[in-house]
């Protein structure tokens, strides 16, 4: 059984349709890349798994089942996390706090247990914390834990983003635009802690690039997309020489995409 199952799924907003038909699967322990030209469809397929859309058909499946009925708070609870193109943090609270706000889906004590401050919840706020300082060691956040991000560079937002979705404890995490803004240097440490979130943290990434040296380098597996359709579906190196992706993207007028190709 796949992890993620994309099931024939379309939507449309007024008459544009930025996801026709798609399907594809991802599977347990893989990285997945959805690549194409702006508009192909990349970021809406993100906000369908996230539920902030609901397709007009198809459906989608995770585990095995179908998630259409789930709302979108509820997605991260199912141990999906994800992180969005224009960084989401709380800005005016530190590192620390924005981790353990992306812990919300493991509290389990009640009010009264939360406001009598029981064992239970000892214990519970224990784990919270290790969770996180595992996930701040991890990415080497430690000279800005306590910091606010108001005031933080960009390029360690999107670390922070990052951290955000894997305190969650995700089983799938969806990576929206990981290197966009991000000098050479920080996109190759970015390539290394995607290689690390699969091979020791063991989740699986679905992610969402235009950097294409990013893709080739960590992805196991690229969907490339062009006006909401599928263009073609393989490894890094098979999808780059496939002469429909070349056209999609030598078609495309913006001059990025065009040295991409
Ligand atoms: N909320 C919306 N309302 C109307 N049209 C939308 C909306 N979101 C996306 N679209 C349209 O759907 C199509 C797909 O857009 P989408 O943002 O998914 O593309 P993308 O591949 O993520 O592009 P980019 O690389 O620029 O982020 C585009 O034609 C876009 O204009």
């Amino acid at each position: 059984m796949s992890l993620l199952e994309i099931d024939n799924v379309t939507l449309r907003f007024g008459g544009v349709v930025a996801v026709n038909q798609v399907s594809f699967s991802v599977e347990e322990g893989e990285v997945f890349a959805l690549v194409g030209p702006n508009g192909a469809g990349k970021s809406t397929i993100f906000n369908l798994i996230s539920r902030f859309y609901d397709p007009a058909e198809g459906d989608i499946r995770f585990e095995g089942k179908s998630i259409l009925s789930r709302q979108s708070h509820e997605i991260a609870g199912l141990g999906i996390a994800r992180t969005f193109q224009n960084i989401e943090l709380f800005e005016h609270a530190t590192v620390l706090q924005n981790l353990l706000v992306g812990r919300h889906r493991h509290r389990q004590g009640n009010f009264m247990t939360e406001l009598l401050f029981t064992p239970f919840v000892r214990g519970e706020e224990r784990r919270h914390r290790s969770a996180v300082e595992h996930v701040i060691e991890f990415l080497d956040l430690q000279p800005y834990r306590e910091k606010m991000i108001a005031g933080l560079p960009y390029g360690v937002r999107k670390v922070v983003e990052m951290g955000r979705a894997l305190a969650i404890e995700p089983k799938l995490l969806l990576l929206d635009e990981p290197a966009s803004g991000l000098s050479v240097e920080e996109t190759q440490d970015v390539a290394f802690w995607i290689e690390d979130i699969k091979k020791q943290m063991g989740i699986t990434v679905l992610m969402v690039e235009h950097d294409m040296h990013l893709v080739s380098s960590v992805s196991d597996r690229v969907l490339a997309l062009a006006d909401g359709k599928t263009l073609a579906l393989g490894t890094p190196q098979e999808v780059q020489n496939d002469p429909k992706v070349i056209e999609a993207y030598i078609g495309t007028s913006d001059e990025e995409e065009r040295a991409v190709a």
